[in-house]
């Protein structure tokens, strides 16, 4: 009988299809990340069933997907929506207090079912509350992802300039953190994108025991981030960006990323904007979500824009500087091969990223990076070789970095192709998957019959 895996992912919008990754802070990285796991583990042969629990959201701004108790992803695979809370969107912050009704549903759930699933694998804090709860409930091995921990963002955004008070008030970041311990607290296992988040991140947490954790780096979608244009797609960008640039063909310097205070784009327009040398050879193309109404913005989305406006007017950088409103997630592959075909660059300027499932999809497709030297991207430029790193928190480093990157046409080539190569190589979610499962094979003595719970004694350590 093959493995019943349950996941659980708590906050953001996710569906089978057309993620609307960027259109908040909670909708990115994780809930790609998640969906694309899940979709590998459903098509191996070792797996009979993979659920993905998730919250039932009711409101009128969504599309009516988020509202549906059950949606298939693929044969043996569901994602399954519990109400919690309100029937509104919340973000993630707010998500705190309603999590042990969704614990005891859980629960019911699962007594009510035939079989018990082999493993509960969390993603990030909220989850991992559930999943640590339900998992000693039931004594069923739990394994645990942070994604992002609380410890690391907190000590990033106090050395940015903010303060106790405001992270605890705008992240609820203590009730995060406490989350993450208990759910340390009782994994069986602790799965990491990098070896720097299991040694310097998840290594400030009381609970964390270093044997507990094993580094399996996420995979990228090879099918649709690749350097096979479509036809018109290069004229189809074009005409995105046309209403911002005046010389539209310069070598674009692009990010994309949430529109998020960690990921720190006003540093690097204010790098770009006082640099005559990369005003002059590029262009600033900066993919932000998608925004209908700068009024419906989260809080934390609105701050960040209104940072960018200010700095675009600072420095008079209207022509340069491209911010579109929309875009579908169609257009990331088509964008990254335009600006590869243009000899530009990747930017990731970001405060802290523990992977960065973004400098994969720009390798694939033949772009060269510069990003933080932080978490994932030491890493995969340790394997890809494909750019630069720099210290995201001084603006000289950001600006000589980038103003180096683009001087040099061999070494762009060079970095383009090996970027390609690396991504094959290292970084698809097939080889993931096969780690992922005879890790845990290993890790729970589990021969290929055996179910892991026959295998688990009642381990949990109660909630504290
Ligand atoms: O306007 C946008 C903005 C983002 N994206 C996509 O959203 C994803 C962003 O992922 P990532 O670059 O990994 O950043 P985060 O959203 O911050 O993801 C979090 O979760 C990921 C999975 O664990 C980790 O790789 C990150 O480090 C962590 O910060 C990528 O696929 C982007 O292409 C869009 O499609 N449109
Ligand atoms: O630590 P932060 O800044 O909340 O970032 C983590 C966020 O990024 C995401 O991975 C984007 O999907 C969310 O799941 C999560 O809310």
């Amino acid at each position: 009988m093959g493995l019943k895996l349950l996941h659980l992912h708590l906050h953001g919008l996710i569906r089978s299809h057309d993620l609307e990754l960027g259109r908040d802070s909670d909708t990115g990285g994780q809930t790609l990340y998640v969906l694309e796991l899940v979709k590998e583990l459903a098509a191996s042969l070792e797996v009979d069933q993979v659920d993905l629990v998730t919250r039932l959201i009711q409101d009128r701004r969504l599309a009516s997907d988020y509202s549906r108790p059950r949606e298939r992803i693929a044969p043996s695979a569901n994602i399954i929506r519990i109400p919690f809370g309100p029937k509104r969107y919340l973000r993630k912050e707010l998500l705190w207090p309603y999590l042990d009704q969704l614990v005891d549903q859980l629960i019911d759930q699962l007594k009510q079912a035939k079989t018990l699933p082999d493993w509960i694998h969390a993603h990030y804090a909220d989850a991992g509350y559930v999943g640590a709860l339900v998992s000693s409930r039931l004594g069923i091995p739990f394994v645990f992802t942070g994604h992002s921990l609380g410890r690391e963002k907190k000590r990033r955004l106090l050395e940015s300039g903010m303060d106790h008070l405001q992270i605890e008030n705008t992240y609820s970041i203590s009730r995060r953190i406490g989350a993450e311990e208990l759910a340390l607290a009782n994994a069986n296992l602790v799965v990491t994108s990098t070896f720097q988040e299991a040694n310097e991140q998840y290594s400030r947490y009381k609970n964390f025991v270093s044997k507990q954790a094993k580094t399996i780096p996420p995979g990228v979608d090879l099918r649709r981030f690749n350097t096979i244009s479509k036809p018109n797609e290069f004229e189809e960008v074009q005409d995105l960006f046309a209403p911002f640039l005046r010389k539209p063909n310069l070598p674009p310097l692009l990010a994309i990323s949430r529109a998020v205070r960690r990921k720190n784009i006003p540093a690097l327009i204010e790098a770009f904007g006082r640099s005559p040398l990369l005003r002059q050879k590029h262009n600033l193309v900066l993919i932000l979500g998608t925004r209908t109404d700068m009024k419906l913005l989260d809080k934390q989305q609105k701050d960040v824009f209104q940072q960018i406006f200010e700095l675009v007017d600072k420095y008079q950088l209207y022509g340069q500087v491209a911010y579109p409103k929309f875009h579908r997630r169609d257009q990331i592959a088509p964008i990254y091969r335009w600006a590869s075909k243009l000899e530009g660059l990747f930017v990731n300027p970001a405060l802290t990223e523990p992977f960065g499932l973004t400098l994969l999809e720009a390798a694939a497709c033949g772009l060269p990076m510069a990003a933080t030297d932080d978490g994932g991207p030491k890493d995969i430029l340790s394997s890809c070789r494909n750019g630069l790193l720099f210290d995201a928190t001084d603006l000289d480093v950001l600006q000589n970095t980038l103003e180096l990157a683009g001087s040099n046409k061999k070494l762009w080539q060079q970095w383009s192709s090996r970027g390609i190569d690396g991504i094959k190589k290292y970084y698809s979610w097939n080889s993931h998957v096969s780690k992922y499962l005879s890790l845990m094979k290993n890790q729970f003595n589990l021969s290929s019959t055996q179910s892991l719970a026959q295998v688990i004694p009642l381990s949990g350590i109660r909630a504290s």
